[in-house]
């Protein structure tokens, strides 16, 4: 027995580095492209591409792509590698602005058609179709948030808002209290999407044990299962989840939402009355393609339940996070704040005390804070495209091939000094009507643009105006003592959320 030890580590040793060489040559392989190329970039460390920092728990994505785009300052574009694959980072505004608009056509997909989600029953959202199934249920769901329809839900956000200062009321009722404003705001923010778009009672500011506050941060908390799963498809290895028919995220996430979705749907169909809100959009798409007898399915029970989580996950941790930063930097920044009330009061005493939505609509000041908030702290900080059909680059000699991904570094282009002189302070005047005009295109990006724009990007404004005009007119928000400055980034985290909890001093104002 013993003697064969010498015969069985003979037979492995070349195996083993075998295996080892094909691994190195399998991640290395594509690493010459952007060398051909002779686009810049700097040596990538096998495997991991540029990305060793953000899989390592290091430090999240975009600071990783903002360090690379500080290197290559003076240059309008550079390659980074995604694991083994490369992508092109725009640096110029410009040509992000030709990608995300004029030149659309080339550029329609976030997604590569390498990535597959075959069992992943809340996959067929709007953020990840492409091609002509996205373009077909992107114009069905753009109508969503019209202005005749936000003003109907005006009312159902006034509820919620209501929630928000009792809620407020109770965790400061010595007239003042030290408030966790993430979770908070987060619950506002599950609260008001829920009864606006599914008309729903989710009550998660004052339900301790809500599902839907459970369900919706599940999305936005990878576990190390949905990271693994991530890191699988960027290696090529996704067909592996496939054909174990996993799924990335906890199980009763699915079950939630599935269940929600169909209870929903139930219940509506014995309601007499149109809510007109997002689920009456989506019932309506069902029934006409069953009227229709439609050979091809677009609008399937899986498309439709996709959306509906999609419109729900995409739809709270955006605004609260914008939400949140904007009390913060309030907190930090006193003369603002103060001018801010004084408007807020001022178009209150012309409406009865109350806040409208024309009224809430015409404090330009607070568009131009929640502006600045979005500038300094966009909560995606990068959006992708990828090139659907060969695109040369404007003014240059670079071709991209079909299924280059490209990332558009949002967060960057916001913090760089050439376009916003001294970034790191917070200044609401670079807003004023004049002062956005001298921005270049491009250089201002927290909702994207172009046909692939934020579909919520209204109702966000809506939401948070209001709720914050409600919050400054009723309390001084001030830092607490153990307020982070800067704030610390959750390296993890998809949406550039904060490592630890926003918590703020609310004084109540007599
Ligand atoms: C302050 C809040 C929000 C921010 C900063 C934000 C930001 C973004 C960004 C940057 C994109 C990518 C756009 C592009 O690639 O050009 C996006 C896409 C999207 N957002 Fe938002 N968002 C917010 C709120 C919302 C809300 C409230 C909803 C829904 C109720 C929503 C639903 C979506 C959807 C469905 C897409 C994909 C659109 C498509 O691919 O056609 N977002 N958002």
């Amino acid at each position: 027995m013993i003697s064969s030890w010498p015969t069985v580590l003979a037979a492995t040793i070349p195996l083993l580095v075998a295996a080892a060489y094909l691994a190195y040559r399998y991640s290395t392989y594509y690493y010459g492209y952007w060398a051909e190329r002779g686009v810049p970039h700097a040596e990538p460390t096998t495997l991991l591409g540029h990305f060793a920092r953000p899989i390592l728990g290091r430090e999240n994505s975009a600071f990783t792509v903002d360090s690379h785009y500080r290197r290559f300052g003076g240059h309008r574009y550079f390659g980074m590698y995604q694991l083994r694959h490369p992508i092109l980072v725009l640096r110029d505004p410009e040509l992000a602005h030709a990608v995300l608009t004029k030149d659309f056509a080339s550029f329609h997909d976030r997604l590569t058609s390498r990535t597959s989600f075959k069992h992943d029953q809340l996959f067929s959202n709007v953020v990840n179709l492409t091609g002509d199934r996205w373009k077909a249920v992107r114009a069905k769901l753009t109508p969503t948030f019209t202005t005749a329809r936000l003003k109907t839900m005006f009312a159902d956000l006034y509820v919620c808002t209501d929630r928000l200062m009792n809620k407020l009321s109770l965790l400061t009722s010595d007239d003042q209290g030290v408030v966790n404003v993430t979770d908070i705001i987060s619950k506002f923010t599950i609260d008001t999407i829920g009864r606006c778009a599914f008309g729903l009672d989710c009550n998660s500011l004052f339900d301790s044990n809500s599902e839907f506050q459970r369900a919706g941060e599940a999305v936005f908390r990878p576990t190390v299962k949905m990271l693994l799963h991530n890191f699988m498809r960027l290696i090529d290895i996704g067909w592996l989840i496939d054909l174990l028919r996993l799924r990335s995220m906890p199980d009763y996430v699915y079950e939630f939402y599935l269940n929600i979705f169909h209870d929903t749907l139930k219940l509506r169909d014995t309601e007499v009355e149109d809510r007109n809100d997002f689920v009456s959009i989506l019932i309506k798409l069902r029934n006409k393609e069953k009227e229709n007898n439609n050979k091809v399915e677009l609008f399937t029970d899986e498309v439709l339940a996709s959306n509906a989580f999609i419109f729900f996950a995409a739809g709270f941790e955006t605004t609260a996070t914008t939400m949140s930063y904007c009390l913060y930097e309030l907190a930090l920044n006193k003369d603002i704040q103060t001018k801010l009330r004084e408007q807020i009061k001022l178009m209150m005493n012309e409406n009865d005390g109350k806040l409208t939505y024309d009224g809430i609509k015409n404090i330009k000041y607070l568009d131009m804070i929640i502006n600045e908030t979005l500038r300094m702290h966009p909560p995606v900080a990068v959006t992708i495209r990828v090139c659907t059909k060969k695109y040369k680059l404007p003014d240059s000699d670079l071709t991209l091939d079909v299924g280059t991904k490209v990332f558009i570094p949002l967060y960057s282009y916001h913090n760089d000094p050439k376009y916003y002189p001294n970034p790191k302070v917070f200044d609401p005047l670079r807003f004023t009507e004049e002062n956005k005009a001298s921005i270049p295109n491009g250089a201002y990006l927290p909702f994207g643009d172009g046909p692939r724009i934020c579909i919520g990007k209204r109702f966000a404004i809506m939401e948070a105006k209001t709720g914050l005009a409600e919050i400054i007119s009723r309390f001084e928000v001030l830092p607490s003592k153990d307020i982070q400055i800067p704030i610390q980034i959750n390296p993890h985290a998809f949406v550039l959320t904060p490592s630890s909890p926003i918590r703020l001093l609310l004084k109540k104002i007599n």
